[in-house]
């Protein structure tokens, strides 16, 4: 019979973007179900909810005022505006979860990714999403059917600016087959955590095993 070992650990910051639509959403919710020992950011934004999203789980919904408020005290780790609305990643659960050791997922755009690099570097691990293709992309945005065609459009003609910032990820899964890109998600977030400098207990691990008498 075999026993897993724990070792103690540095929390990461797992963040995934895409151009909206390439269903970085959907992967966060499968990943977040097959892995419970990471934690979802939910942001804050100013943009208006739609059906089915729930406040507090899906986003926290505010208004302008208040985003700017919170934006101008300092209560965001990073903040930027996408498509016309403000979003922005509280602060505290994220501090409180990675002292705690714990990962966090964050469904957030190249500018936040950008803004976090800056903050924590070496604990930040970031994934990029694209499309199959244009016409995919556009078709999932259709089928999705939560957002005007006016407001399908806009994120249409914004895929390719946000499409440009691949590079600087350092993944890029295809979202083609969402079985297997849910697959390659969640190994990537295995691996990153075995990365040996985020096992902060392996030297106490490996001289507990060195000093031990017998075999
Ligand atoms: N591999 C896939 N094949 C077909 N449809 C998919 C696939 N992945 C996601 N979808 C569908 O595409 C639509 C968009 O996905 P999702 O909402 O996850 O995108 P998103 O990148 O989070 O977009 P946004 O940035 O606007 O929030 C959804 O209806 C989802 O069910
Ligand atoms: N920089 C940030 N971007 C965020 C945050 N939360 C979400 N997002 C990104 O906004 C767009 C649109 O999202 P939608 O839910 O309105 O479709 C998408 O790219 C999200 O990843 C955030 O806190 N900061």
């Amino acid at each position: 019979m075999t026993s897993s070992v724990s070792i103690a650990r540095r929390g990461m910051l797992f963040v995934v973007s895409s151009p909206s639509g390439a269903g970085k959403t959907t992967l966060s919710r499968r990943l977040l179900e097959a892995d419970k020992d990471i934690d979802i950011s939910i942001s804050f934004t100013t943009r208006p909810m739609r059906p089915g999203e729930k406040d507090g789980v899906d986003y926290s919904f505010v208004g302008e005022n208040t985003f700017l408020r919170m934006q101008k005290d300092g209560e965001f780790l990073e903040s930027a505006k996408v498509f016309d609305n403000w979003y922005g990643t509280p602060k505290g659960p994220v501090m409180t979860a990675i002292e705690e050791g714990r990962d966090v997922l964050f469904d957030i755009d190249w500018q936040g990714a950008q803004q976090l690099a800056e903050v924590v570097r070496g604990d930040l691990v970031t994934v990029f999403i694209l499309p199959p293709s244009r016409q995919a992309l556009f078709e999932r945005l259709k089928n999705r059917a939560q957002d005007s065609d006016e407001v399908v459009a806009k994120r249409m003609s914004q895929a390719d600016h946000e499409i440009s910032h691949y590079a600087e990820y350092g993944y890029v899964i295809v979202n083609h087959d969402l079985e297997l890109a849910s697959r390659q998600l969640l190994a990537i977030l295995h691996a990153e955590r075995l990365r040996r400098r985020r096992q902060t207990g392996l030297r106490d691990f490996v001289q507990s095993m060195i000093g031990e008498d017998g075999a």
